[in-house]
């Protein structure tokens, strides 16, 4: 009993604790409600700003792509119980997270600035728009799965099935393509604020390449397939077969 209740409350805290992170990051990047800023703080010299950052954009990256892989998972959960592997994962991605919202440096050197502001209107509203796509997304996929919730309520782990909801018939990788959106459209761009948005799609490049990879060695046919009809990221227009 009281080991059912540490695994659930582990679980819960590690989700909270990342989704208090994740809306953080949306005001972080929006430059708004937040205290600090993707473009706040002393201002170092631009190659310190560039070296720490791209520093803990590198973590970040390392500690998701690592403990992602299968093999790490499979040595990971000789030490840790399969039921909390997921949750573990989702709090070391919030610390990672958490060190680069607090230890990012500024630059901010202005690269473009949008004055219209209709335009300024609907480049914010995109912006809203790819957070939305994203959680959306994460709901069609499985949200309770991603984030650990299920297996620590269910006390083990989830093995990897092939799911095609409907926003995955269309694109392989919404979520990614909810970052995309958000990490781009923003009327405000700072040379830091690019550099962000640059080596975090040079990330998820890379990302959804391994994840791909992992994916047709765990689910065979059935994903291989998938790769074969559902482009990655930008839908494909519809062919319509008239009648012969
Ligand atoms: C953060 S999610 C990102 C999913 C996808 N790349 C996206 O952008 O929407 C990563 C997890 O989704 C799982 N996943 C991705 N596509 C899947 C699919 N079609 N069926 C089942 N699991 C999938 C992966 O195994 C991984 O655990």
């Amino acid at each position: 009993m009281l080991r059912k209740a540490l695994t659930f409350t582990y679980g819960a805290v590690a989700y909270l604790a990342f989704l208090g992170a994740f809306l953080y990051t949306i005001g972080f990047l929006a430059g708004a409600v937040v205290p600090k800023d993707v473009d706040d703080g002393t201002v170092r010299p631009v190659w310190q700003a560039v070296v720490v950052d791209l520093a803990l954009l590198g973590l970040f990256a390392v500690q998701h792509s690592v403990m992602a892989r299968p093999w790490f998972k499979q040595r990971w959960t000789r030490i840790v119980p399969p039921a909390i592997e997921r949750s573990t994962y989702v709090l070391a991605a919030t610390v990672a997270l958490v060190l680069l919202l607090w230890l990012w440096q500024p630059w901010p050197t202005t690269v473009w600035s949008v004055d219209a502001g209709w335009a300024r209107a609907a480049l914010w509203s995109l912006y809203l728009l790819g957070w939305g796509f994203l959680v959306l997304s994460t709901f069609a996929l499985g949200h309770f799965d991603l984030f650990g919730l299920r297996q620590v309520l269910a006390r083990r782990h989830a093995e990897p099935s092939f799911r095609e909801p409907p926003l995955y018939r269309v694109i392989r990788h919404p979520i990614m393509v909810g970052f995309l959106i958000a990490f781009w459209a923003v009327p405000d761009m700072s040379a830091g604020r690019l550099l962000f948005a640059a080596a975090s799609t040079a990330y998820i490049m890379v990302g959804v390449r391994l994840e791909e990879h992992d994916l047709k060695q765990q689910l065979g046919a059935p994903y291989a397939d998938y790769l074969d009809r559902v482009p990655r990221f930008v839908p494909r227009p519809k062919v319509s077969h008239g009648e012969h």
